[in-house]
């Protein structure tokens, strides 16, 4: 019951508002987590210093789980600077605050450091980093300059800043912990939104045509025996002139839908051109291409695309090459090419499979 309450607790504090945008979304929840975390970890001190029995820290560790609690209302409402701009204060008063009381060499210095890490890895605008590490920067020289070192009742109380000391030493490690592996995660998402952009179309998800020529090469230069297939949607700018550009992006993303449901485990898929897609069969005889087309060609009837009351058949023009006819990649991809346009100018929704062979769609039908 707790532990649901709890997580129900999380979920709301860290789920982004409905009205952000799907690309500001991860970061709003990464901050917002930072803000719940924040608030954990100064409670957690705050009940550490119980034991110490330090009233004062306590009480500004407490002030700053609701100076968090605060930032992170202004987080919902998507006052994000507002919001870091409070936490970033109040956590840099509690530090300086530490230092001054309990001397700048009982391990809350190091707490200057991982603020500045904290903020210089937040997806906060550059010109808001500069003037906040600069403001963190001058604090904490300040404050590392000015403190005093050994008041009377630091020589006293000897003991109690080699706990504070020790405390501070597993919290700073914990919390570097924490940093380091948020950055990692952030670094590995960035490295994968970077590696699926660079090689897959934005529209359908498909490979883009850098990729699948890439593919292609691949199997070409391992002297693989493959077949290529393209296909050039007929008529489609048809589509996009009586129904908007909007139903032509939507009629591509269904094709796309169709051909990769033709796809077997080793076949790849690309768009490479506007309407015009790449599919290329390893180890595959004419006969098994000439299947995957009738089963293509069986779908687009089966499955046109729907819009609301709109119904949009589109059907595929196709030219076909196996790597045996060619002596270079670039005059294999010229001959599927050619059969293309052949299979264009002999009607459109017709397989070229050779010079020779043309299948119109009631012979594969
Ligand atoms: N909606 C949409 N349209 C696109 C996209 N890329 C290219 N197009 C359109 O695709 C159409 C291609 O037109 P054409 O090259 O004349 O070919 P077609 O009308 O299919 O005629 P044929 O190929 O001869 O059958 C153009 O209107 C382009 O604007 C895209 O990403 N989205």
């Amino acid at each position: 019951m707790t532990s649901r309450a709890l997580q129900r607790l999380w979920d709301w504090s860290c789920s982004a508002p409905g009205a952000l945008p799907l690309e500001q979304r991860r970061s709003y929840e990464v901050i917002a987590q930072t803000f719940v975390l924040a608030s954990l970890g100064h409670l957690l001190f705050a009940c550490v210093l119980i034991g110490l029995q330090t009233s004062l820290l306590i009480v500004l560790n407490l002030a700053c789980v609701a100076t968090n609690t605060a930032a992170l209302m202004l987080h919902r409402r998507l006052q994000l600077h507002w919001a870091m701009t409070v936490k970033l204060t109040a956590t840099l008063l509690l530090i300086t605050s530490s230092v001054w009381l309990i001397g700048p060499d009982a391990g809350f210095e190091y707490y200057f450091f991982l603020l500045l890490c904290e903020m210089l890895i937040s997806d906060m605008a550059a010109r808001y980093k500069i003037v906040m590490s600069a403001t963190v920067g001058s604090v904490a020289l300040a404050t590392l300059l000015m403190a005093p070192h050994s008041t009377p009742w630091m020589l006293e109380a000897k003991e109690f800043r080699e706990d504070i000391r020790l405390t501070n030493l597993v919290m700073v490690f914990l919390i570097l912990s924490l940093i380091l592996w948020r950055l990692h995660v952030i670094t590995e998402r960035c490295e994968h939104h970077f590696r699926r952009d660079a090689t897959h179309d934005y529209l359908t998800t498909v490979l883009n045509r850098r990729a699948i020529f890439h593919e292609a090469s691949m199997l070409w230069q391992q002297g693989r025996d493959f077949t290529l297939l393209l296909l050039d949607a007929d008529h489609f700018k048809q589509v996009n002139d009586t129904h908007g550009h909007t139903a032509g992006d939507e009629v591509l993303r269904h094709l796309a839908y169709i051909l990769r449901a033709a796809l077997r485990e080793d076949d790849r898929l690309g768009r490479v051109g506007g309407e015009e897609f790449l599919m290329i069969f390893p180890d595959s005889t004419r006969d098994e291409v000439l299947s995957v087309a009738s089963r293509i060609r069986r779908c687009l009837v089966e499955q046109p695309c729907r819009m609301e009351a709109l119904t949009l058949p589109v059907t595929f023009s196709m030219g076909m090459a196996t790597a045996q006819e060619a002596t270079s990649l670039q005059a294999l991809i010229d001959m599927a090419d050619r059969r293309l346009y052949r299979a264009k100018s002999a009607g459109r929704d017709q397989l070229v499979m050779s010079d020779l062979e043309i299948i119109g769609p009631a012979a594969v039908l």
